[in-house]
């Protein structure tokens, strides 16, 4: 049988537990708060935004929400940066990518004050991760760490194929992958679009995580018979329906529920963990920017 990785209620759990940490935070005369920062007309990335807003109501962090005309000059953006990194309110910023051309994105990253980088994006937390002394774990590889831990997926000795490099996902998970750590030890590689014969490494892989953004691109054919799938892509593709699109991740769900021993669905995988360790995080740097302990889940 298929164990199918209810990410939905595993971040359900983690957001019950993170009222706890608020709770306590509260005790010492500390609100949590995250500043989301969304510089895009795009509609999904509107509606991710929104939730984590929701998400951040739902646990009692204080969430503030700034919108930038996506045609605004990029100065707007950094001022806007500046005044939140300067804000004591505030302990964690997002800003929602990808933000407009004419902005630069590296620029961005850097401009937050790694403290309140609670995607853990900016260069000085990429190094502590790289270095196994990580700050903010990237929100999207902790929650595919956190899924491992709770359905027991053994990563020491594995072998894991993570498909996608990007700065985000692939290149981070790869790193926490191969770590002397729990939900770590695992022998890891990692694909791409340049990657000769794609298939022979996923079929041979313990842990294949389909990262790439590219829909439904991994199938049951490419898998070995018993892997554990972990599905990151979040595809708008077109149908017919009321909303005009639906979701699907970067694996064949149907061909790949046949071979997998554990897959994510999309949507309910990995896409509300992302969201849960948003919040993890958040109270993480509520916790170390004003001094109390906080016992994280
Ligand atoms: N600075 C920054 N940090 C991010 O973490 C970040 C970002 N920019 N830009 C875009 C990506 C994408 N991302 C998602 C998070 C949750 C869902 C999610 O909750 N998905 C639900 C359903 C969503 C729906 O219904 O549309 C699910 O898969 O079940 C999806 C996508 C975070 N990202």
């Amino acid at each position: 049988m298929t164990e199918i990785i209810d990410g939905k209620a595993v971040a359900s759990d983690i957001r019950s537990e993170i009222t706890g940490c608020v709770d306590s935070l509260e005790d010492a005369g500390v609100t949590p708060g995250l500043a989301t920062v969304l510089m895009s007309d795009d509609a999904a990335s509107e509606t991710y935004v929104s939730m984590k807003q929701r998400d951040c109501e739902e646990v009692g962090i204080n969430g503030i929400h700034v919108e930038i005309d996506p045609e605004a000059p990029a100065e707007e953006l950094f001022e806007t940066i500046d005044q939140l990194n300067d804000d004591p309110e505030v302990h964690g910023i997002l800003v929602q990518l990808p933000v407009p051309d004419h902005v630069d994105k590296r620029e961005v990253i850097r401009a937050i004050d790694p403290a309140k980088d609670v995607d853990g994006f900016h260069p000085e937390n990429v190094g502590r991760l790289v270095a196994g002394d990580a700050r903010f774990k990237p929100c999207t590889p902790h929650g595919v760490q956190k899924l491992l831990e709770y359905y027991e997926i053994e990563t020491e000795g594995a072998d894991a194929v993570v498909v996608g490099r990007s700065d985000i996902v692939g290149k981070p998970l790869a790193n926490l992958l191969i770590q002397k750590a729990p939900q770590g030890n695992a022998t890891t590689t990692i694909c791409h679009s340049r990657t000769d014969d794609l298939a022979a490494k996923t079929g041979d892989a313990d842990i294949v995580v389909a990262a790439a953004g590219v829909p439904q691109f991994i199938d049951g054919s490419m898998l070995k018979e018993g892997a554990t799938v972990i599905d990151v892509g979040v595809n708008r593709v077109d149908a017919d329906n009321d909303k005009g699109y639906k979701l699907v991740g970067d694996v064949d769900y149907e061909s790949a529920e046949d071979v997998a021993g554990a897959i994510t669905p999309v949507p309910g995988g990995v896409g509300p963990m992302t969201r849960a360790m948003l919040l993890y995080n958040t109270v993480k740097a509520a916790g170390e920017q004003e001094g109390v302990d906080v016992e994280l889940p």
